[in-house]
């Protein structure tokens, strides 16, 4: 395994000018040995161009890739020693299930024993010990790509094994059993991983470092829960959580700030000029009138969801929305309800930037 250096821009344009240009702006992350990685980001972030430049499927227009401070930039994904799981299964159909999962061992001349055992031992946490006589040909596709994830993992020499959206065609119920699969698996064999998606619940489950990118530029790194409590970017508060969070902009004077007209006290020091509060509907409560941080809103809908309720309402042209128990009295449509819009877990930001 290796600890994975980027020092790096991708354009795909021979002569790059404007930001929209590249792929990947000019960006340096380290990815350690032995963690579980995902790149997080909607279509086109640039989450596939970094993968494939890890693997070495692609050369970076500028800058450098650093395997254990070796510089591979110009290596083959086989020099590199880089296992890479795709969207699509990739096995051979006349081979059994076991001599698909053997056949980067048997390559790589390790003894018979030892790849019997690894194979047992992949098949077992895939939960396939079953099938390993069956020829893979007769099998459904989401058969195939548990024996292509498999294939992925059975070496254990690999500096990384990457995942490109391996569980798009996954059914969503397997889907669930899988990424916790995987992330049990991870914790037993100890391998670095790195799973790009742009589907958050699977990075959140499976990663316990999510990358969050955007346009090209890797805005957070961090933990599932710091990327819920204390978001760096605008877009990681956006595009973090269900719904998203909830963003007022504000202009910060002495002490206050101005929200929707109203003049709110506030304790933390900011700097003075136009700003922008974000409250996740978890933490948008319910208040008393006319109480210190709370903002007199109008209810525009109730939804029941179960387990809990969400409530829209709006303050002039801006929407918010809060996550109640689901036990809990709310006005009806209409009424004002006061919504506690400071508090701990608020957060301000400049220019999309979270402030210290
Ligand atoms: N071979 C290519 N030639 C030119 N532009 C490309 C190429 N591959 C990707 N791009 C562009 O680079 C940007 C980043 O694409 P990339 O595939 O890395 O994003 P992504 O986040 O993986 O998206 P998706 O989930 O849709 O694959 C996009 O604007 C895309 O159109």
């Amino acid at each position: 395994m290796a600890r994975i250096e980027l020092d790096l821009a991708h354009s795909y344009q021979p002569n790059p000018r404007q930001d929209s240009d590249y792929a990947l702006l000019p960006l340096k992350m380290t990815f350690d040995d032995g963690g579980a990685y995902a790149l997080l980001g909607p279509s086109g972030c640039g989450k596939s161009t970094m993968l494939n430049i890890m693997s070495g499927l692609l050369v970076p227009s500028q800058g450098q890739v650093l395997f254990d401070g070796r510089d591979v930039t110009r290596a083959t994904p086989q020099q590199r020693n880089i296992a890479q799981v795709f969207q699509f299964p990739v096995i051979y159909d006349t081979m059994t299930v076991a001599e698909n999962l053997a056949f980067p061992l048997k390559n790589r001349k390790l003894p018979e024993e030892r790849i019997r055992q690894r194979v047992g031992q992949i098949a077992e946490m895939l939960e396939m010990s079953g099938q390993l006589g069956q020829r893979a040909a007769g099998l459904s596709a989401d058969a195939k790509q548990k024996i292509s994830l498999g294939r992925g993992l059975v070496r254990e020499d690999v500096a990384a094994v990457l995942f490109d959206e391996p569980l798009t065609v996954i059914d969503p119920h397997l889907k669930w059993q899988l990424r916790r699969k995987l992330k049990q698996i991870h914790h037993e064999l100890k391998l670095t991983l790195i799973y790009v998606t742009h589907d958050q619940v699977e990075a959140l489950t499976f990663a316990d470092q999510v990358v969050v990118m955007t346009r090209g530029r890797a805005v957070q790194v961090g933990t599932p829960g710091a990327l819920f409590e204390r978001p760096q970017h605008a877009f990681v508060g956006h595009f973090i959580g269900s719904p998203g969070m909830n963003f007022l902009p504000c202009e910060a004077r002495a002490g206050q700030v101005m929200v929707a007209g109203q003049a709110l006290p506030v304790q933390r020091s900011l700097p003075e000029g136009a700003l922008q509060l974000g409250v996740r509907p978890e933490y948008l409560a319910l208040a008393e009138a006319g109480q210190g941080g709370a903002l007199p809103c109008t209810v525009a809908r109730v939804q029941d969801v179960g387990t809990y309720q969400m409530l829209t309402a709006t303050i002039g042209a801006h929407t918010l929305k809060a996550r109640c128990a689901s036990a809990q009295r709310l006005p009806a449509v209409g009424e004002t309800v006061w919504l506690q819009v400071l508090g701990e877990h608020t957060c301000f930001y400049q220019n999309e930037e979270l402030l210290a």
